[in-house]
């Protein structure tokens, strides 16, 4: 029976170096839900029914009814599924051309290729899929274009419930539910996104590890101008103490969610999310809604602004020197031997 305790034996769990606690998990009607939602701090809600109109979702609904449009997917070689942003490349090129053409290109091999595909030849992979292939991972922005009966099953979300979670927590606008369909084993590498996010489980079983945004220092992210931003460049399954010594420093929170689980990621926390067995593939949507407005400053600031605040001075030095490269240097001058 499918406790919701991160029972390893149940999911085969990887270990890791760094200590793991549970992430609580509590009945969404449970008023400790808002305190933890409050003060941004990771919870799994239970019996919410927030997606139960699609408990149906599994491959073969899906094939029959996500309609015949040209839906977003990602191959790779490994099991990682590492966000690339290509817009970046362009922007890199723009602010710092010199930068990009002496750069090699190996420096930007993708971990993982966009393509596109109609639902009717991904669910034909997934099924096919075995050992050794390269991975699938389907991505795709709900909406209207979605086929009918899904959009009558979207209708049928508990839109009145998380609109009140949205307004009591003074969050922005619904950006984006992301439907993800994703083979058993694949891995979205740790990162953390600027958007608060309420990932409803649907089919199968995820493994989420996150750690507050406090622990920047410990993930070294990629630099803001770089493809991989809010990436971190450390790979949490093959860790390499000597480039990021800070690892060692790492204490995170972790959850096991099924169908029907819906995990609140706050923003600017980080997140290495993995699919686990027994199901063959996966299938999550996510509710990304904008960062609420800044109200009243409170001080001393809080982990998350300062990393907006850190993302802030990446951007201005980097646009003022015009070469990233240039941006490294100068912070080691400024900082070293001044302020310890
Ligand atoms: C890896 C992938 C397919 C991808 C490739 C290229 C650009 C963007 C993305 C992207 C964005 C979100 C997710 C869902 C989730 C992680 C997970 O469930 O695997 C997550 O991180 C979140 O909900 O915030 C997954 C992906
Ligand atoms: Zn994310």
């Amino acid at each position: 029976m499918y406790t919701g305790k991160v029972e390893s034996d149940e999911h085969d769990l990887r270990k890791y170096d760094f200590p793991l606690v549970d992430i609580p998990r509590l009945n969404c009607m449970d008023p400790q839900v808002d305190e933890l939602i409050k003060s941004k701090k990771p919870v799994v809600l239970t019996g919410s029914n927030l997606v139960g109109a699609a408990s149906k979702w599994d491959l073969d609904y899906l094939e029959k009814n996500m309609g015949n449009g040209d839906f977003t997917m990602f191959v790779s070689k490994g099991n990682q599924f590492k966000f690339f942003d290509e817009k970046k490349l362009v922007e890199m090129d723009s602010v710092s051309g010199a930068h990009i053409k002496n750069r090699p290109r190996k420096e930007y091999i993708r971990p993982a290729k966009r393509c596109t595909i109609k639902i009717q030849d991904f669910a034909k992979r997934i099924r096919e899929w075995k050992d050794g292939d390269e991975r699938i991972y389907l991505q795709q922005a709900l909406n209207s274009t979605s086929g009918a009966s899904v959009v009558q099953d979207f209708i049928r979300f508990r839109w009145d419930w998380v609109t009140a979670k949205q307004k009591l927590h003074n969050w922005g606008k619904l950006t984006y539910n992301l439907l993800l369909v994703g083979l058993q084993g694949n891995v979205t590498p740790c990162h953390y996104d600027e958007q608060e996010n309420l990932f409803a489980q649907i089919h199968g079983h995820k493994r989420c590890i996150l750690f507050p945004p406090e622990q920047f220092g410990c993930l070294y992210p990629h630099p803001v101008w770089h493809p991989h931003d809010r990436q971190s460049q450390v790979d949490l399954d093959n860790p390499d103490y000597e480039r990021f010594p800070k690892m060692r420093d790492l204490h995170g929170f972790q959850a096991v969610i099924g169908p029907g689980d819906v995990l609140y990621i706050p923003i600017y926390w980080w997140h290495h999310i993995e699919s686990v067995i027994p199901e063959k593939y996966t299938v999550s949507l996510n509710f990304w809604y904008k960062a609420g407005p800044v109200g009243e400053v409170e001080y001393p600031i809080k982990g998350y602004q300062k990393v907006a605040i850190m993302r802030n001075v990446e951007k201005m030095l980097a646009e003022a020197m015009q070469d990233p490269e240039e941006v490294g240097e100068l912070l080691r001058t400024m900082v070293e031997g001044r302020f310890s």
